[in-house]
């Protein structure tokens, strides 16, 4: 028997009090240690399943499985840090929200601040990391929990292509090390090919899966990926989904 998905929305639909008609019968399952990428034209409802994912919002219709809050951590588009608190506070706050003794939390944020090769920054303040270090602690803050499912927004897009590609390997890295199950948003189609598992590719009005492509490629994915004819082939595959999906 294979073993139920991690996460799995069936039917679902999404109206907001707007009228805005953002899901219909939108249906994806993400089984556990999975990583998938959702790429779909701007306003397709991308942002609203993570949402969903997230427990942040509720379908209209249809069937939602997740995880518990405490099983699922949110990384967005902006790395959204306490100016006012050092980079040591903002990884623990999770934890103090959870209610874990001081202790506790300062050795799980010291091992969170080491995954992401942040140990030296436990005490700078936000305003002192470049913005990628700034992503990575965003990162750690989200991963401290030890989620089962880490659903990211975009997370790299404001960051420039070599801080961005690093972070694609510092990530991949963390995933098979840790083994949580993921959930990716983006706009870039090599980033979606060189990172995922699966792409899932959605149409918006209403926002709908149109293709689900599977990146058969093994892990650990380096640079010299990115150089294949095969990872182009693999990206104008996914290029033409997209085109059509837009197109749609
Ligand atoms: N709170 C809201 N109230 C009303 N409409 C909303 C709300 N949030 C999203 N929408 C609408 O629902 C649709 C899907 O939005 P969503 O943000 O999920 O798309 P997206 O694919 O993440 O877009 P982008 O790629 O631009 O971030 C859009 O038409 C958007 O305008």
């Amino acid at each position: 028997m294979t073993a139920p998905p991690l996460l799995a929305l069936e039917g679902v639909e999404k109206r907001y009090a707007s009228g805005t008609l953002a899901l219909s019968d939108f249906s994806l399952a993400v089984g556990a240690r999975e990583f998938v990428s959702l790429l779909g034209p701007s306003g397709c409802g991308k942002s609203t399943v993570l949402r969903m994912a997230a427990g942040l919002d509720a379908p209209g219709a249809g069937t939602l499985r997740r995880p518990g809050d405490a099983g699922t951590g949110f990384v967005f588009q902006e790395p959204t840090l306490m100016p006012w608190a050092r980079v040591a506070a903002n990884v623990a706050l999770p934890l103090e929200l959870a209610g874990l003794p001081r202790a506790e939390c300062a050795a799980r944020v010291h091992a969170a601040l080491r995954t992401v090769g942040l140990e030296g920054f436990a005490r700078a303040w936000p305003r002192e990391l470049s913005g990628g270090m700034k992503m990575r602690a965003s990162i750690a803050r989200a991963l401290v929990t030890r989620p089962r499912l880490l659903l990211m927004d975009e997370p790299f897009a404001a960051l420039d292509e070599i801080t961005r590609f690093r972070l694609n390997d510092q990530l991949l890295a963390l995933w098979q090390a840790q083994g949580f199950t993921a959930l990716f948003v983006t706009h870039s189609v090599f980033e979606a090919v060189y990172l995922s598992q699966r792409v899932v590719v959605m149409a918006a009005r209403p926002g709908r899966v149109v293709a689900d492509i599977a990146i058969d490629e093994p892990y650990p994915r380096t640079d010299a990926l990115r150089a294949t004819p095969r990872y182009a082939a693999w990206c104008a595959q996914v290029s033409g989904a997209l085109r059509e999906a837009t197109d749609a």
